[in-house]
């Protein structure tokens, strides 16, 4: 698994001094390591596209020293560069004042101190672009006054817009409030690690795209700063042995299905055969049997024979052991009988790998059904999405700072994987540590695309795959499917069933 740790914004200024210290460098000479690396970057996206102008707004210290320097190469690679500093105090950081040097030797550098001053890039128009470098990683509260005014002013514009870093106004490591003013970029170009604020949905008008440059700061600091969140960039499943016949890779059992919604258990079963089960088991309701059987014939189906739209069986251990794990949920409906049915399953399920979703945790997230939390076996993975995660917890939250730490509270204390789902899909571990996924798209906000999921996690926990793993890795395939699905039909187009189709292991 390759992934990217998240630091805070005083872990990353701990970073940048000791590679400073560590490389025998000096600030400035890192400021400029990493202004070539996003000049670099900026190169490749607008080649030679010397039509464009491209309007610098720098504030006083590194994060607009950054501007200054960016401004300096740009222009030597021929691009039209106009260059704005806003004069909000007196204060400047030395780096700051290195660059302003080095950039007035050869170009005009225009200072904003009023309103009045705006006049100065009126003409900024739809094709030209402009690059954030008011404030960066210094910042420590909301933005007033001037740059207040002024980054209103930019986020009317319809010019491109890239942050440096960070988007002015926005806090790294905790929530703004809903009226704070903020630059609103389509992209954020930030150094080295992704930042906590970017995993966000709350933020995302103030984050766009996102993509970070490496600016080869210390790996070993990097490895040894303390972080409970990660960025999941890429992670690929073991190899399947050569020798070896369908129980090597497990029995998956899936209770699932109901009277009108026995789509829910079809679309979990049909992802897990594609996602690598030796066999599947599918548990449905009495009058769903034949619907099992012919939409997904490679699964073996039982059920009762009490004639009943949902199932009631009241499971023992006995009944799961021949199953290497469980998945209980798709379309189950919450019905009474179905909870003490959902209650029978989590007290037999002792020691067996669980993946617990839909109606299953709507029934969880009730008065009486959250008691029963504390009962779930250890390393079970429950699958919410915000709205069901709200029910399990019995209460909201303030922002998606606040939502983040109750969901690391919450797995810690019942011992659990929390896969919170959504944009960059959020996998809280025992540990409370986070891993934020980097597949996915809006395209797969439809019906039936969790149960997709479902199907992929239990699939791999059957085949030996620990709750950890499963739950990283089926976030991961399910959203890179969902990318691929995405790329041939467009988001709009997809339904659930193209996310099995465009699995690939
Ligand atoms: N780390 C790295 O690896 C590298 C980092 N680099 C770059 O450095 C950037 C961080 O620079 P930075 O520390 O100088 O902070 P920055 O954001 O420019 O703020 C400056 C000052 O503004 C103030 N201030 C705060 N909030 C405010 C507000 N709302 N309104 C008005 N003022 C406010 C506050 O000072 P105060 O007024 O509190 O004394 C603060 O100190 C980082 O984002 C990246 O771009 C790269 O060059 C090299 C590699
Ligand atoms: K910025």
């Amino acid at each position: 698994m390759e992934t990217l740790k998240i630091l805070n914004a005083s872990q990353i200024r701990a970073l940048d001094a000791f590679t400073i210290q560590k490389e025998g460098i000096s600030s400035i000479d890192l400021m400029e390591r990493a202004c070539a690396t996003f000049v670099n970057w900026f190169g490749q996206k607008y080649f030679l596209n010397t039509k464009l102008c491209v309007n610098i707004f720098c504030g006083l210290g590194n994060n607009g020293g950054d501007g200054l320097a960016i401004a300096r190469l740009l222009k030597q690679q021929g691009f039209c560069v106009k260059v704005f500093v806003v004069q909000y105090t007196d204060k400047t950081s030395a780096d700051f004042d290195i660059n302003l040097k080095r950039l007035q030797s050869f170009a005009k550098v225009n200072f904003i101190k009023t309103v009045n001053d705006f006049t100065l890039f009126s003409e900024i128009q739809q094709n030209n672009i402009i690059i954030d470098a008011l404030l960066g990683a210094g910042i420590n509260r909301c933005v007033e006054g001037i740059l207040k005014e002024l980054i209103n002013t930019l986020n009317e514009t319809t010019a491109i817009k890239i942050a440096v870093d960070i988007a002015s106004g926005l806090f790294m490591d905790n929530a703004n409030d809903k009226e704070d003013v903020i630059f609103k970029p389509d992209f954020t170009v930030t150094f080295q690690l992704p930042k906590l604020a970017l995993m966000l949905p709350q933020n995302y008008e103030f984050v766009g795209e996102w993509e970070v440059l490496d600016i080869g700061l210390q790996e070993q600091m990097i490895n040894e700063l303390p972080s409970y969140y990660f960025y999941t960039a890429q992670i690929f499943p073991k190899h399947r042995k050569k020798f070896s016949h369908k129980g090597t890779y497990g029995h998956s059992l899936i209770l699932g299905g109901s009277k009108g919604m026995m789509g829910a258990a079809i679309l979990s079963a049909k992802a897990c055969l594609r996602s690598g089960v030796g066999k599947l088991t599918c548990y449905v309701p009495d009058i769903a049997y034949t619907i099992m059987q012919v939409s997904v014939p490679e699964a073996m189906t039982l059920t009762t024979s009490d004639d009943l739209d949902f199932i009631s069986t009241h499971f023992t251990e006995k009944d799961f052991e021949h199953y290497q794990a469980i998945a209980i949920g798709p379309g189950i409906s919450t019905h009474p009988d179905v909870y003490k049915m959902l209650e029978s399953v989590i007290i037999a399920a002792t020691n067996k790998p669980m993946v617990i979703d839909a109606d299953a945790l709507n029934l969880l997230g009730t008065e009486e059904g959250r008691s029963l939390l504390k009962q779930l076996p250890p390393n079970t993975i429950l699958t919410p999405h915000p709205k069901e995660f709200q029910k399990l917890l019995g209460l909201t939250w303030k922002d998606d700072f606040d939502k983040l730490s109750l969901l690391q509270q919450f797995a810690k204390k019942h011992q659990i994987f929390v896969v919170l789902k959504g944009y960059q899909t959020a996998v809280a571990t025992p540990e409370g540590d986070v891993y934020f996924n980097s597949t996915g798209n809006a395209g797969m906000a439809t019906a039936g695309s969790g149960d997709v999921l479902t199907g992929i996690i239990v699939a791999l926990l059957a085949q030996g795959y620990s709750a950890k793993e499963a739950a990283i890795l089926g976030v991961f395939k399910h959203g890179e499917a969902g990318d691929l699905a995405a790329n041939s039909r467009g988001q709009m187009a997809m339904i659930a069933s193209d996310i099995i189709d465009d699995l690939r292991w």
